[in-house]
């Protein structure tokens, strides 16, 4: 059996794509932070040298919420980018044949704001909030370019997700992203009886989410023939909602019925960013999990974790 190197193995795309049935296709290689760290270059390559993947999913890094982007822009900037410096030259030396590095939507200019296609990337500049996080995948991203450019015989890509949500996500409000902070603010307004729950900003910008499952079914196969996939291509349902859509959503899944207040202190970061999935479309697939349903089994999950 074909043996994969999934790096962040256990967050949350890595956790997600160990729990979906076409993994067992794959002898899954996934070292926990604890047994290697990707900051450690030498032990890295050691690591691969020793077990040769024959495919890479490259799902590590330091992730993190708007906050906590622009509260530790540096380390975002300086591990993201030593991680994917490390994993991607390593993997060069080594010959890994097969690479799948994974991207985000916050590396298309900040002024685009909608059908942010492949080709517009590093046309303007980037949005303030998550600049240094961008960086690093902006230059993760020119090393898989650049080594597919030097040795052709290599089958590395880069997938560009739009913003993603699923079990194993991370809830902790200095951490999460947009989706767990609601589900765990208004979980926590039902149940201490609280009827306010504030949104940060005016509830008028506009995120894209995808069930991280889906991603996980995309990455799975674009695994099995990865020659069909275009070198760098966005990933998502190319449809996307107000946060307070997102609010309003939640409030009637986690079964709370109280108002909104608007914080216009905290960040906002891109009004909107929206992907062209025109790519995606021509590989021949979407994302099937529906954002009402997914959200009722992340808030399911969500539950069984509550001590
Ligand atoms: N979540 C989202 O909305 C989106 C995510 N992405 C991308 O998808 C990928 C996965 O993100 P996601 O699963 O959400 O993030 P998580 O934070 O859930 O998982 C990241 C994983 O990387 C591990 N990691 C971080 N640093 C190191 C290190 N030095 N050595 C070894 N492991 C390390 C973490 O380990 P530990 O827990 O021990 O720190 C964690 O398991 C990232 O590349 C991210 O940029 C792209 C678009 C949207
Ligand atoms: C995937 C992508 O995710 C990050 O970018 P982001 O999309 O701006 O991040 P976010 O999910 O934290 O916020 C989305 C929107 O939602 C609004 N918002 C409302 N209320 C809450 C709230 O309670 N928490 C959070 N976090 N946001 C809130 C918030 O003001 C913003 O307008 C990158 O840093 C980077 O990590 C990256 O690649």
């Amino acid at each position: 059996m074909a043996r994969l190197f999934v790096t962040g193995g256990h967050g949350m795309v890595g956790s997600n794509l160990r729990a979906h049935p076409g993994i067992a296709a794959w002898q899954v290689l996934a070292p926990a932070r604890a047994e290697l760290d990707l900051c450690d270059a030498v032990a890295l390559r050691d690591w691969l040298a020793r077990h040769r993947p024959d495919a890479v999913v490259h799902a590590a890094g330091v992730v993190g919420g708007i906050q906590a982007n622009m509260a530790e822009p540096l380390r975002y900037l300086a591990e993201n980018a030593r991680i994917g410096l490390n994993l991607i030259t390593a993997c060069r030396e080594i010959g890994v044949p097969v690479l799948l590095n994974l991207s985000s939507s916050c590396v298309y200019p900040r002024d685009l704001h909608r059908d942010l296609a492949e080709e517009q990337i590093l046309t303007g500049p980037l949005e303030p909030s998550n600049e240094g996080y961008a960086l690093a995948k902006i230059m993760a991203m020119r090393l898989v370019d650049h080594a597919c450019r030097e040795n052709p015989a290599l089958q590395w890509r880069t997938l560009i997700p739009c913003n993603l949500y699923g079990p194993f996500d991370t809830f902790d409000p200095g951490r999460s992203h947009l989706l767990p902070a609601i589900i765990h603010k208004i979980h926590r307004a039902r149940i201490e009886g609280r009827d306010r729950v504030e949104i940060w900003g005016d509830g008028q910008a506009r995120r894209e989410f995808m069930h991280a499952s889906d991603l996980a079914d995309a990455i799975l196969r674009a695994l099995a023939d990865p020659s069909a996939v275009p070198a760098v291509m966005n990933v998502g349902p190319g449809v996307d909602h107000a946060i307070e859509d997102y609010y309003r959503l939640v409030a009637g899944v986690v079964g709370w019925q109280g108002r909104f207040v608007h914080d216009l202190g905290k960040p906002v970061g891109m009004r909107r960013k929206l992907l062209s999935v025109a790519r995606q479309a021509a590989w021949g697939w979407a994302p099937r999990i529906g954002l009402a349903e997914g959200v009722a089994a992340t808030y399911a999950w969500y539950l069984e974790q509550q001590p």
